[in-house]
């Protein structure tokens, strides 16, 4: 099990997350919904390692690993997908991948990272006729599917994916979500951090709604769904994306701290 125990954390002298608590056990798919600015994004960089906390304590499977660097989390099996795809425009689509099973895998062996590559895109047969192909040339869902391949290279056990449904067109943000149903199956423990709030607890077993940086619902998925607890400021949609250059640079700055 993978747990947030009151996890406060934030940027310069703003605190942006509040004692904030959450588990994701394995084999569950868990959704962490909330509007734009939230702090969904803080959260996951803090499992991740991204972000060092202020307060607060992560365990899996009761180890800490909130000490631990990126690249050891990683290596446990934490793997963040982060917001905004961040795939690397000028490299092929095979390049984007492997760069993925380098930031676990220590080997550079070509036949090592062409079977990762084979099975990651069992999920995404789009990719494999276009591996030789900058990733730039893909279009913003199929851009979307590589940074999630990537992720699978690092063989995750605790998948956090961070608004794979933003900026998609509406039959895309439908497949992502049948996507995750798919991965989840296989094994994989999701953290979702989503604005799209129903098909989020659609796909979830249990939910977190943070706002302003507090966790101030979590229950069973459904029981959220049917309940009419989330207001329709958060089943309305996915959103706009608060963007602006120098995020932008940051989330970049984050990527190559994963990879
Ligand atoms: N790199 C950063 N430096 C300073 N402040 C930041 C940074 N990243 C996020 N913030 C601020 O932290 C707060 C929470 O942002 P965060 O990205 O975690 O929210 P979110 O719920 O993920 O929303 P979004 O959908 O915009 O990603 C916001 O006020 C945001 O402006």
């Amino acid at each position: 099990m993978l747990e947030v125990r009151e996890v406060s954390a934030g940027y310069g002298s703003d605190v942006v997350l509040h004692e904030c608590s959450l588990t994701v056990g394995a084999g569950e798919v868990v959704a962490l919904i909330g509007a734009n600015g939230a702090g969904k994004s803080t959260l996951v960089k803090s499992i991740s390692g991204l972000l060092t906390l202020r307060r607060g304590e992560i365990t899996l499977d009761g180890t800490r690993v909130d000490g631990l660097t990126p690249r050891e989390r990683l290596e446990r099996g934490i793997v963040h997908v982060p917001e905004g795809r961040q795939v690397f425009a000028g490299l092929s689509v095979a390049e984007n991948l492997a760069l993925g099973a380098h930031a676990v895998h220590e080997s550079r062996d070509r036949g090592f990272v062409e079977r990762c590559i084979a099975q990651s895109c069992e999920y995404f047969p789009a990719l494999l006729d276009r591996l030789g192909e900058p990733a730039g040339n893909l279009s913003g869902g199929q851009q979307q599917m590589l940074a999630i391949a990537r992720g699978l290279m690092s063989r995750p056990r605790y998948l956090l994916l961070d608004e794979p449904s933003l900026g998609l067109a509406p039959l895309l943000v439908s497949e992502t979500f049948r996507l995750i149903a798919r991965l989840s199956q296989s094994g994989i423990s999701i953290l979702l951090s989503e604005q799209n709030a129903r098909q989020s607890l659609a796909v979830s077993d249990r939910a977190y709604v943070l706002e302003l940086g507090r966790i101030t619902l979590e229950g069973r998925s459904k029981a959220i769904l049917d309940s009419g607890d989330v207001s329709e400021k958060y089943l309305g949609g996915s959103g706009a994306a608060n963007r602006n250059p120098s995020r932008q640079a940051a989330l970049e700055a984050s990527l190559r701290a994963i990879l």
